[in-house]
């Protein structure tokens, strides 16, 4: 049997968590959003991966319908944006530019306000939801202490229990992780990695590399308005072939003959690269099979010290995307 065909209203895009069309901003001479097709699949957590500027804020702005697109569509849990807004807003918890905390008060009380001003709310279960999003961001035991008395990590999972305090079916976190110290970096990176294995959909923006690397199963990555790629961590590291490493002292003899197997660009590396007995030849695997080189090195009298294949990182990726680097600090 066929499967039933999509009806003119429900495009097969928006089945995703997370979907948009075309999705465009221009601020005045500005195009800060260049007509990207955005696919978050349920369940994924999604890292929105792009140097400051490259219009991560202003994307997850449309998508929660905070602001309206100069032309495209975008769709929350497969309802379009801003329109759906109401029916689909209190199954989504967002963190953009973080709750405003009153430093005087308590966590739980600051939760509290914040909950009292939610028309979604039910006021009777008010105290447990409370308790339960502190108790998820690990804040329980300190549920009394002021705000100010906080540590960076501790604010910013407190406004990430703001997010919990309804349950959720997508998290929408905007570099949930910026300005805060190492201690507070980690708090929250294992904080997402948890609510992950809850079953939500997490969009989260980072303009760090190894923190997407680290908690994400998918990566879209922005680049000046654009969508470059976006993918598994996997499909994206296999957009970029693997690299072969051989350690010799017959360097030239190894270039010619990996050239011959269709390692194109293989060549000496500089001394720095092996130790002062031996040189390294490197080239890019493409095509050729990596079991099939030692053989032809080995049968051609070449002896090898050293052979590795290393697969590209999201490093290689984004520079060969955008012909940039990229900040891979954490
Ligand atoms: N309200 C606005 N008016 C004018 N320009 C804006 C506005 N908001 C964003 N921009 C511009 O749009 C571009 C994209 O900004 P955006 O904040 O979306 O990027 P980002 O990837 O989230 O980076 P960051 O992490 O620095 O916020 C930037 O050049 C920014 O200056």
């Amino acid at each position: 049997m066929s499967a039933p065909a999509p009806t003119a209203t429900v495009p097969a895009t928006n089945q995703a968590a997370v979907a948009s069309t075309g999705l465009s901003k221009r601020f005045r001479h500005q195009l800060a959003v260049d007509g990207i097709d955005l696919a978050v699949p349920d369940g994924s957590v999604y890292g929105f991966l792009g140097p400051n500027g490259s219009g991560k804020t202003t994307t997850i702005r449309m998508l929660l319908g905070l602001i309206r697109p100069t032309a495209g569509v975008a769709y929350l849990l497969g309802r379009p944006m801003p329109e759906g807004g109401a029916a689909v807003l209190p199954r989504v918890g967002s963190l953009v530019e973080g709750p405003a905390f009153h430093p005087y008060l308590s966590g739980r009380r600051n939760l509290a306000r914040l909950d009292a001003a939610d028309p979604h709310a039910d006021r009777r279960t008010a105290k447990k939801r409370i308790d339960a999003a502190l108790d998820r961001v690990g804040l329980l035991p300190a549920a009394t202490k002021t705000f100010r008395a906080y540590s960076l990590g501790m604010r910013q999972r407190l406004a990430i229990a703001a997010a919990l305090l309804q349950p959720r079916d997508l998290l929408i976190l905007d570099e949930p992780t910026n300005g805060l110290d190492p201690q507070g970096t980690r708090e929250v990176r294992h904080l997402v990695a948890d609510l992950a294995g809850d079953g939500a959909t997490i969009l989260i923006s980072s303009h760090l590399l190894s923190e997407v690397e680290q908690i994400c199963s998918h990566v879209g990555v922005m680049h000046a308005g654009h969508l470059l790629a976006q993918g598994t961590i996997e499909e994206l590291r296999g957009r970029t072939a693997p690299t072969v490493k051989i350690k010799t002292n017959e360097a030239e003899q190894a270039t010619k003959i990996m050239i011959k197997l269709g390692i194109e660009d293989a060549a000496i590396g500089s001394p720095g690269h092996a130790d002062h007995d031996h040189q390294l030849v490197t080239g890019t695997l493409g095509a050729v099979p990596a079991e099939s080189i030692m053989p032809a090195l080995v049968s051609d009298g070449v002896s090898v010290y050293g052979f590795a294949v290393d697969s590209p990182s999201l490093e290689d990726v984004f520079v060969e995307l955008t012909g940039e680097g990229f900040d891979v600090s954490a």
